[in-house]
């Protein structure tokens, strides 16, 4: 199985809305993926779809050739819009559900990672601003040694600065044969680590590309094209 997620006429319809709409999709193994559209164009609804919280009105996803359930689910790390750690607890009680609910977590790397960041793991997710519950949440999520990390707006709330540590770490925290979905608005922070884009604009995908592909024959940033396409 080359691919590690297939859509083939996807169609996800929410009363009054038409989130996807025939969406046909394919997405290698080993690729850094950056999935870009404007504010509901259905970016998390696709996610959300290949995660097995949501299913679709018509059509098929595939993740790694099956329909998302239980055997996906082992293979794919997902960080949601918005962060689920329990407000109660520590960074250590969160390391430690994931290594007791995750058999491909790796602790070891998960440390490694928050002690960069100069995040204490006694610390109780209550008392932390909101950039350092986002940066706990995809430690945890990239420590996992996942097949398919789905990642949506990982870097929204967290600062310049920070942004380019996580953005290394997703590239040095994934075996190559890994693939990584990014949702997000930032693009001029993200394409430096993009293979491939996917633009999505109201429901349908208008375009795929490699970044070289972009950069070379059309001769612009992933961003300049983007906001070419997408002019308000
Ligand atoms: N649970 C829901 N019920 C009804 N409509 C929904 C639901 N979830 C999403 N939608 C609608 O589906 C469309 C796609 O939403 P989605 O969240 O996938 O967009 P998005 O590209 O992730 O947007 P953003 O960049 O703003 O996060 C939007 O019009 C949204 O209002």
């Amino acid at each position: 199985m080359e691919n590690i997620l297939e859509c083939r006429g996807l169609v996800k319809f929410f009363p009054n809305c038409l989130a996807l709409n025939n969406v046909d999709l394919t997405v290698p193994k080993g690729r850094i993926v950056g999935l870009l559209g404007p504010n509901g164009s259905g970016k998390s609804t696709l996610i959300k779809l290949a995660n097995g919280l949501l299913t679709p009105t018509q059509g098929t996803i595939l993740v790694d050739g099956k329909e998302p359930g239980i055997e996906t689910k082992k293979i794919v790390s997902y960080l949601p819009e918005r962060t689920y750690l329990t407000e109660w607890m520590t960074v250590q009680d969160m390391l430690d559900l994931f290594n007791d609910f995750y058999a491909d977590f790796n602790i070891a790397k998960a440390r490694d990672m928050l002690a960069r960041l100069n995040i204490q793991t006694k610390a109780r997710i209550k008392t932390m601003s909101k950039g350092t519950k986002e940066k706990v949440q995809l430690i945890l999520v990239m420590s996992r040694e996942a097949q398919l990390y789905l990642l949506d707006e990982p870097i929204g709330g967290v600062d310049p600065a920070a942004r380019d540590y996580i953005l290394n770490t997703i590239i040095a925290n994934y075996n190559e044969n890994a693939t990584v979905l990014i949702s997000t608005h930032l693009i001029s922070d993200v394409e430096q680590i993009l293979d491939d884009v996917i633009f999505i604009n109201q429901g349908s995908v208008v375009l795929t590309s490699s970044v070289d592909d972009i950069r070379e024959k059309q001769d612009k940033s992933v961003d300049a094209l983007f906001r070419e396409v997408f002019r308000c």
